[in-house]
């Protein structure tokens, strides 16, 4: 069965629309150049919201340790998600926080999906995300989609997750092309960059459990 990771949640009733409509895990992004962006404050009130069984992942691009250490913290988080990290500053975020990693990999074309490989043993998930145009201040979150037939037939160096201009309209779509674990939204449950709408998140849900 895919479950879903529902990304850049910044207000109480958002988040509860995800977790009543049965998100598997909530994402909480700490970027500063994002719209989704949480102070420490804003991510412990909405962490102390979230029930057990559902994981809290923090969203990070590169990020430096004394982001990380607050965050992980303030958000109780349960998984690191890190866009744009080497492989090797993913080894050592892993081995000094010992929480569960998944590490983007940007797809556009086929030959994007190399930079999987090195991340064999090093991470916990990897996460198949599109890349974003050259030059856009966002490695995520633009609703970008890629073409999901580049994963057909590669062998995955990790369990992985889908992501990348995912909707309620499309999901079942993906889910049956690609077979993925876990989808993963931002922007198609927006009614505009940083504001989600409960209605569009419970639709995706719905849609992602009846695929
Ligand atoms: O959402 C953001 O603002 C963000 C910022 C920095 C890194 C990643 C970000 N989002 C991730 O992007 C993908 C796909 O988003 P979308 O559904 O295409 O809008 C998702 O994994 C988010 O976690």
């Amino acid at each position: 069965m895919t479950t879903a990771k529902i990304c850049g949640l910044r207000a109480p009733d958002t988040l509860d629309a995800a977790i009543s409509g049965g998100a598997s895990h909530v994402g909480f992004v700490f970027f500063a150049s994002s719209p989704r962006h949480l102070s420490f404050d804003a991510a412990a009130g909405l962490a102390a919201r979230v029930p057990g069984h559902v994981g809290r992942v923090g969203v990070f691009v590169d990020p430096a340790d004394d982001l990380l250490e607050p965050a992980i913290g303030a958000g109780r988080l349960d998984v690191l998600q890190l866009h744009k990290t080497a492989p090797e500053r993913i080894a050592a975020i892993r081995a000094r926080y010992r929480l569960p990693v998944w590490a983007a990999v940007a797809v556009k074309a086929r030959a994007d999906l190399d930079a999987a490989r090195p991340l064999a043993g090093l991470v916990d998930r990897i996460l198949y995300d599109a890349k974003t145009p050259e030059g856009a201040t966002l490695p995520g979150g633009m609703g970008v989609r890629f073409d999901w037939g580049l994963l057909e037939g590669i062998a995955h160096p990790a369990p992985w997750a889908l992501s990348g201009g995912l909707d309620a309209g499309n999901v079942a779509e993906a889910i049956h092309g690609t077979g993925a674990e876990i989808v993963d939204v931002s922007s198609g449950v927006e009614s505009a960059p940083g504001v989600k709408d409960p209605a569009k998140i419970r639709a995706f849900l719905k849609a992602v459990s009846a695929a």
